[in-house]
């Protein structure tokens, strides 16, 4: 065992040193430790924040290496979009993971496939399903489910989290699926949301055999067993929700669902050859988990804009949006300030490529940090403090200054941005007006009436989100109870 290991390790070494790394044409970085670079480096706790204090001494592009594996972070929006944007005909693939695809056997998800045709494919079907005018059939669903998100917050409003966790899970279940969840507990929630959590954890956790991939053989090892426990539940995660998809009766929202309208529709066929249609929608459906990640603040800015705009006998409505400016910059400012996803994915380079001086080998790994690009003081000022009026000049069409808008970092680059952009925008718009209109959101009080800040803690891996604090959600003054039920009642006739 240990003249195998002696053996990797000058295998290793040896990559390493041909890696290009000594011929100075890569960016710098900080040293890493012989052998196992940068690793520790990687996996620390919000890595975002590292780079940027490397960007301060080595410029917007750092370049690391764990082992041969070399990765370069791209902490400004000019190196994102110069590579991963203009040619993301070569930046678009993403690294072979031993832990996820090899021992966990994930590799299908659509975030890990390899850059070809399964992958154009894939994005092609997503497009049709996802695009502008193909979301626009969810509008009914994504309103039901955030009235129901309102009167659960009018019922109980200490549980915001769990009924804000519900409803994401609801509407991605309704929207995916045609499925209409019961309850908080229901079985195919609890799936979905463990397998959200496992594989963002199997993808993103930094596995020493993704590293030195011949660790893989090794028997007996705590990563070995971890990725049998998980490949064993592969079969309740994939295919139980797409066998529960196909037993479902026949209804108008089953067919308009992301599987109905791919599965049920005529035309749409496997271009691609090497697995039937089903096989990717199972695929695709399971990657679509991803969160929605729902940052409500409270503005009274935003409640007057909305009063104004639309009322007091009604709740918004999508047909609102262009009469609420305001909102649409508080939208702006929670992606920015929040930044959901932090880091993309690796984007792997397909082809030797030369840029700014610099040669980057084949092989070489890029990861855009969106948190450095939208905490930049150079685009915005003052970048932690929440403040939607430094988007309001964007509104202004004589306006010369640069918009810097969020969604065109948050969503990532390329060819493999986000496909569920124009979903996301959509229903987290709905689901934030919503609330403004009918609730105050404020500290919660503690046994001397003070107002208690919340300590602003923010957790998650890949998904970025605010831990659970203590707050009070009052319905606001002017607003009737009935208002809510009236219109989820019309929602759901
Ligand atoms: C606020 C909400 C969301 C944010 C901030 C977000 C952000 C991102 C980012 C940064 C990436 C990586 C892009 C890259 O590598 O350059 C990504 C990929 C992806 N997202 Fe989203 N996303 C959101 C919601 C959604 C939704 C609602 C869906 C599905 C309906 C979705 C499906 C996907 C998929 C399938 C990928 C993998 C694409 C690929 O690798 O080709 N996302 N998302």
């Amino acid at each position: 065992m240990f003249t195998l290991i002696a053996l990797a390790l000058f295998v290793a070494f040896i990559a390493f040193y041909r890696s290009g790394y000594r011929s100075n044409k890569l960016p710098s970085g900080p040293g890493g430790l012989p052998f196992v670079g940068n690793i520790f480096d990687l996996t620390t706790h919000e890595s975002w924040r590292r780079a940027v204090q490397w960007g301060k001494e080595h410029g917007d592009m750092i370049y690391i290496r764990i082992s041969g594996t070399r990765f370069i972070f791209l902490n400004s929006p000019n190196a994102v979009n110069d590579l991963l944007h203009a040619r993301s005909s070569i930046y678009s693939d993403r690294p072979y993971l031993q832990m996820a695809c090899g021992l966990c056997g994930m590799g299908d998800l659509v975030p890990l496939t390899r850059y070809g045709g399964r992958l154009r494919y894939e994005r092609r079907l997503m497009q049709n399903a996802l695009g502008p005018s193909a979301v626009e059939k969810w509008k009914r669903i994504v309103m039901k489910e955030s009235y129901m998100l309102l009167q659960d917050l009018s019922a109980s409003p200490e549980a915001y989290l769990s009924h804000i966790k519900r409803m994401a899970a609801s509407l991605i279940f309704a929207t995916v699926y045609g499925y209409t969840i019961k309850s908080g507990d229901d079985p195919y929630v609890q799936s979905a949301e463990e397998f959200m959590e496992v594989s963002s954890y199997a993808i993103t956790a930094g596995w020493i055999v993704d590293f030195l991939p011949f660790l893989r053989w090794i028997p007996y090892t705590n990563f070995r067993r971890t990725a049998i426990t998980w490949r064993a539940k592969l079969h309740d995660w994939i295919e139980r929700p797409h066998m529960m998809f196909k037993g479902l009766p026949d209804s108008a929202m089953k067919r308009t669902s992301f599987c109905g309208n791919l599965l049920m529709s005529e035309g749409e066929s496997s271009a691609f050859s090497d697995a039937p249609l089903e096989e990717h929608v199972k695929w695709i459906a399971t990657s679509m988990y991803g969160a929605l990640v729902l940052n409500p603040k409270v503005q009274l800015k935003a409640q007057e804009e909305i009063d104004n705009a639309v009322g007091k006998s009604r709740l918004p409505c999508f047909e609102d949006r262009p009469r609420l400016p305001y909102v649409e910059c508080v939208l702006k400012e929670v992606l920015r300030w929040g930044t959901p996803v932090p880091l993309t994915p690796p984007h792997r380079l397909t082809k030797r490529d030369e840029y700014r001086g610099y040669t980057f080998p084949e092989g070489t790994n890029f990861i855009a940090n969106m948190w450095a690009i939208l905490h930049d003081e150079t685009m915005y000022p003052d970048p932690e403090k929440f403040s939607p009026e430094r988007f309001e000049h964007s509104l202004d069409p004589l306006s010369h200054k640069a918009s810097h808008d969020p969604m065109d970092y948050a969503f990532g680059f390329g060819r493999r941005r986000c496909p569920g952009i124009h979903f996301a925008n959509q229903s987290i718009w709905f689901v934030m007006v919503s609330i403004l209109a009918c609730f105050d959101v404020k500290p919660a009080i503690d046994e001397n009436g003070m107002e208690i800040m919340p300590p602003l803690i923010f957790a998650g891996g890949a998904f970025r989100h605010p831990k659970a604090f203590r707050c009070r959600i009052t319905l606001r003054a002017e607003v009737e109870q009935d208002l809510i039920l009236t219109s989820l009642t019309a929602c759901s006739a």
